[in-house]
């Protein structure tokens, strides 16, 4: 599961939980981005910071890992190099699915080779509110068409959570509370991220 998770937040732990459950499958990894492709206009967290809020979130669940291979790349994150890697790695025999919400999956047209991004992984896409799920839909079913692509949508509760609402609530001074384990907003608070 890719994301610039800054921070990562229970939007983020759900929907991983949710994957592993539904697709019974081994682990997940949490991989953050280095450089990410969309968001070039904002300042990123440091990584260190943003992996050490992951093993924050993630160390009570031993089928949680994280991945820094985005972050050691030195160029743009895209997620065709980093498929192609794990690929490399894992071996033919072990299935890789690419987690993702829809808001990010509905944009996919612009990610890089995206068609031979749908050929070669498989999708688990999850649902999220701002979207046109008509749209994602007829998308869905063109990929499968047109590119033969794997994509598994899962409909989840609406969670209102975002990472941008997280940093807008520490910059205006009001609580983030039940929004991220409180072991984050401890070290959000401690390491004083997001304050402007
Ligand atoms: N509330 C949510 N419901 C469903 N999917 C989510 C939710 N929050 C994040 N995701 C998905 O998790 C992945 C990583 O998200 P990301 O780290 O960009 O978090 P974010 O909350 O969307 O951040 P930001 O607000 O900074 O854009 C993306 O695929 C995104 O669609
Ligand atoms: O490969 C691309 O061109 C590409 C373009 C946009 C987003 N992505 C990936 O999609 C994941 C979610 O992105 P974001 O911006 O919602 O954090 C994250 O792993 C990004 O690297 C990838």
């Amino acid at each position: 599961m890719g994301g610039t998770f800054d921070p990562i937040h229970f939007a983020h732990l759900f929907i991983a939980q949710t994957a592993l459950d539904r697709l019974e499958l081994n682990k997940i990894i949490f991989i953050p981005t280095g450089k990410p492709p969309h968001k070039q206009e904002r300042l990123i967290t440091d990584s260190y910071n943003r992996i050490d809020m992951l093993n924050l979130a993630t160390k009570s669940n031993p089928k949680f890992e994280i991945s820094s291979i985005e972050i050691n790349r030195e160029k743009t994150s895209y997620t065709i190099d980093t498929i192609k890697e794990l690929q490399l790695y894992y071996g033919k025999d072990t299935d890789i699915y690419f987690i993702t919400g829809t808001d990010a999956f509905i944009d996919i047209e612009s990610w890089k080779e995206y068609k031979e991004l749908l050929s070669i992984a498989k999708f688990i896409v999850m649902t999220r509110q701002v979207l046109n799920s008509e749209l994602l839909d007829e998308k869905i079913e063109l990929f499968i068409k047109e590119y033969g692509a794997n994509i598994t949508k899962i409909e989840i509760p609406t969670l209102d959570i975002s990472s941008t609402d997280i940093r807008r609530r520490i910059r205006e001074g009001n609580s983030i509370k039940y929004l991220l384990p409180e072991s984050v907003e401890k070290y959000i608070l401690k390491n004083r991220l997001y304050i402007d």
